[in-house]
């Protein structure tokens, strides 16, 4: 295991931030942090980095005992915060190359890491800009090139997409791909389902301070009983055929809206063609049909009671 966390405990006065949490990380992984705000994603991973005191529990890291003297495991970290931490006095060429000296001596070696992460992140043409020039999502292209211009194998990305254009988001996100290609395991956290589902080879559902389930975005989806949501277009309804798709078996909730039925099924069933076929046998018409496969937040809300997103 690349990480190795076993039962840590965070308190801030009387809040527990982080309560008995525990996280493997094997290596080569993108592994997502995935919960809602406050419930204790930063904190983890601030912990994970020794940046933090906690506690209780233990962290290890490459197979050695975390803490902020080990500068051995420290050199092949690398760290992309949730605020962007750049100097607003130097380029983005200099800020990068400071970023990289604290790891790289050599200037020759740094020059080339330097060129290849402004290359990564696509920030070629504004590598004399300084970072008030910069949009919102070109700074955070710059954050991280500070965070990874030194070829860490392990890298911790805590948000790096909250606020930004969906050209950057998109680069940012390819960039990650890339960098676990060629090597590095990736430790990432969000509060977008859609976005660590594509991402992410594992995911941690987190929820105040507490791992409430672990697995690839398939098992997590398992673990539920929520299966497909269906949606049917259609100008009439009557409240008596609602009730009985209410009671087709596998069905869990049902609603009419706005010309929409959406249909909640249970997993596993295929209550599609039950649905479609009741509709016809009372001769009502229909148009577009939809069938979504449930989403992270379905799993979130079935554990924790509460939506992903506030
Ligand atoms: N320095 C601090 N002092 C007191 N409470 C804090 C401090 N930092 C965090 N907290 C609290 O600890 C809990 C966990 O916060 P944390 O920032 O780790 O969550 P998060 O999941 O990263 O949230 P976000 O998505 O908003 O960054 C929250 O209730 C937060 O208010």
């Amino acid at each position: 295991m690349i990480i190795e966390v076993k039962n840590l405990v965070k308190r801030y006065g009387d809040l527990v931030a982080l309560d008995h949490f525990d996280l493997s990380v094997q290596e080569g992984e993108i592994f997502g942090l995935l919960g809602p705000n406050g419930s204790g994603k930063t904190t983890a991973i601030n912990c994970m980095l020794s940046l933090l005191h906690y506690d209780r529990g233990e962290v290890s890291l490459f197979g050695s005992p975390m803490s902020p003297q080990n500068y051995k495991s420290k050199q092949k970290i690398g760290v992309v915060m949730q605020n962007v931490a750049v100097f607003h006095e130097l380029t983005v060429l200099e800020n990068i190359d400071y970023f990289c000296g604290l790891y790289v001596a050599d200037r020759k070696k740094r020059r080339e890491l330097v060129d290849e992460a402004i290359d990564f992140v696509g920030l070629g043409e504004y590598r004399k800009f300084l970072p008030k020039k910069l949009s919102g999502g070109l700074l955070r292209r710059l954050n991280i090139a500070c965070g990874i211009a030194h070829r860490p194998s392990l890298i911790f990305m805590d948000e790096p997409t909250v606020a930004v254009d969906p050209q950057s988001r998109n680069n940012i996100l390819e960039g990650i791909r890339r960098l676990n290609a060629q090597g590095a395991t990736v430790v990432y956290t969000s509060h977008y389902m859609e976005e660590v589902e594509q991402l992410c080879s594992r995911i941690m559902i987190m929820d105040r301070g507490r791992a409430v389930a672990t697995g690839t975005k398939e098992e997590l989806k398992a673990m539920i009983r929520t299966g497909e949501k269906l949606s049917v277009e259609l100008p009439d309804l009557p409240a008596p055929v609602l009730r009985e798709i209410q009671a087709i078996d596998g069905v869990r909730q049902v609603s009419y809206q706005n010309g929409q039925l959406v249909a909640h099924c249970m997993m596993g069933g295929h209550q599609m063609i039950a649905v479609l076929d009741l509709l016809r046998q009372r001769q009502l018409p229909f148009g577009r049909v939809f069938s979504e496969p449930p989403t992270l937040n379905d799993v979130f809300l079935e554990i924790t009671g509460k939506q992903l997103r506030d």
